[in-house]
């Protein structure tokens, strides 16, 4: 059998490094080559951290796409380049596995619609980590019993987009499962900006960002005279890499666009 022919972006991140480091240890897969902000037409053998990883670094996707052979782009990069990447993928004919975030509700249908007519498989999830997956799952499951919920998501201060992807998709697997509900006081007030959090449908999320924390997150259901808190930890990003190898197998497998891993692992 053929081996899957992969593009990471993002190859000096935290999360693309670690990329870099599953595929070229993946024996059905095969790193054809990296996107990067900079360091065009050096290998990537030629920056710290990659020995003997010898392939090309494009700062051009779309020419990178054109002088390689490629099945699945694998992008890590920042909010504000995810949509367009995936753009460039669909235009090539190659299957996006994007773990970046920022993407709104409005990008995902129209890039739904782009991997629909082309007929191409596409993920976008915003959290990788197994466990994660199962904290939103059983967050979705409580919140039909326990409609009252906060969610505070705690990550490294280097992280550009807040409230966080899984916050986001944990939210909105809530929203499926309850009603609208505006929580806390009818009358209460905030006498700082924000110290209520962002409102998600009546549902607060709070953004916690320092030094020493990976990526983390506690969702808060209370009811009368009892609270339940359903809690995730990646302490290390090795934590995603699984859930990023399930989904280059899965979006081989389909023909749309699929938001969030717990479509997969049923
Ligand atoms: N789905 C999941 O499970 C997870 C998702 N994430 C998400 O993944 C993304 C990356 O996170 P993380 O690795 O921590 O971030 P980092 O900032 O550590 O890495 C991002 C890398 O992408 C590079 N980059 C930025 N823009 C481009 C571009 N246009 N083309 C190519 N490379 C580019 C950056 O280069 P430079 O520094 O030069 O700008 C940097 O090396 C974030 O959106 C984050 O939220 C993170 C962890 C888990
Ligand atoms: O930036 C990160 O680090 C992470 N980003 C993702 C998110 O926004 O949810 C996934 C994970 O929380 C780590």
């Amino acid at each position: 059998m053929s081996k899957v022919k992969i593009v990471v972006a993002g190859p000096r991140g935290n999360m693309g490094k670690e990329a870099v480091k599953m595929v070229t240890n993946t024996e059905e897969f095969t790193l054809i080559a990296a996107v990067d902000s900079k360091h065009d037409g050096l290998k990537l053998s030629e920056l710290d951290g990659f020995h003997g990883i010898d392939v090309p670094i494009y700062t051009d996707m779309q020419q990178c796409f054109e002088e390689n052979e490629i099945d699945v782009l694998i992008d890590l990069t920042a909010p504000a380049f995810g949509k367009k990447h995936m753009q460039i993928a669909f235009e090539n004919g190659v299957r996006p596995v994007v773990g970046t975030t920022g993407f709104t509700e409005e990008d995902i249908t129209e890039l739904r619609t782009t991997a629909e007519d082309k007929g191409i498989g596409a993920i976008i999830a915003p959290n990788f980590a197994i466990g994660a997956i199962l904290m939103m799952k059983f967050s979705q499951m409580a919140a039909k019993y326990l409609p009252d919920v906060e969610i505070i998501e705690r990550h490294h201060d280097r992280k550009l987009d807040a409230p966080s992807g899984t916050a986001v998709k944990t939210a909105q697997l809530i929203s499926e499962a309850r009603e609208q509900k505006a929580q806390g006081h009818p009358d209460e007030t905030e006498e700082l900006a924000g110290a209520r959090g962002a409102d998600f449908e009546g549902m607060r999320i709070h953004s916690v960002r320092l030094p020493g924390l990976v990526a983390h997150q506690e969702v808060i259901f209370g009811g009368v005279g009892q609270t339940l808190t359903i809690r995730h930890d990646s302490i290390d990003r090795a934590s995603f890499m699984p859930g990023v190898k399930l989904a280059v197998d899965a979006v081989l497998q389909i023909d749309t666009l699929v938001y969030g891993l717990e479509h997969i692992i049923e």
